[in-house]
């Protein structure tokens, strides 16, 4: 077993993510909302972060991107596994995210995102690390900052073990 250190314990995860919530609820008031998660890493974040959303009209959709494989630097090779099914034409979409490390996944995924047509694209991440940023991109709503290492659980992988871990770890490599 590899040497954790918990960076984001459950009770955190959750005051977060209801913090969040309020704030988008807030902004998207009135109107209606498409969530586009990341998979696979956004998997618990998304389901968590939607239940905390009080609007009336929400559509979810998924896309998959994969760049890390088995590694824990990026390939900084984007492979889109899998497309969004919904029509975002003339809509409001947030694009949530496990985590922004270099941005390289998201800087792709915006303007693939972008060619669909959307009113207007904004992010939403459960962890913003900037030490290894190397795409200049703006995350509308951050969960919680981590400065620097690499970090497993909650949807987060190192080689697809330790997604379902309820807490944050920092893994020592
Ligand atoms: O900002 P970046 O450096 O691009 O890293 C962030 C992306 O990397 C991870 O995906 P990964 O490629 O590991 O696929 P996974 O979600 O299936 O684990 C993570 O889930 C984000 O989508
Ligand atoms: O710190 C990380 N952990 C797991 N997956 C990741 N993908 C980008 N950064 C990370
Ligand atoms: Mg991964």
């Amino acid at each position: 077993m590899p040497d954790f250190t918990c960076v984001l314990d459950k009770d955190k995860i959750k005051k977060q993510i209801s913090r969040t919530a309020e704030i988008i609820s807030t902004d998207y008031r009135g109107r209606e909302l498409v969530l586009v998660g990341v998979l696979k890493g956004a998997f618990l974040f998304l389901a968590d972060l939607a239940r905390e959303l009080t609007l009336e009209r929400v559509k979810i959709d998924f896309l998959q991107a994969s760049s890390y494989g088995a590694d824990t630097v990026s390939s900084e090779n984007i492979v889109l596994k899998k497309d969004i099914d919904i029509d975002i034409r003339g809509k409001d979409v947030i694009v949530v995210e496990d985590i922004v490390d270099t941005g390289l996944t998201l800087s792709y995924l915006i303007a693939h995102l972008k060619t669909f047509g959307p009113s207007s694209i904004k992010v939403c991440a459960m962890i913003d690390k900037k030490e290894r940023r190397k795409a200049a991109i703006h995350v509308d709503y951050v969960c919680c900052s981590v400065e620097k290492g690499f970090l497993v659980g909650y949807g987060l992988d190192y080689a697809e073990d330790f997604r379902n871990l309820p807490q944050i770890y920092h893994m020592k490599l």
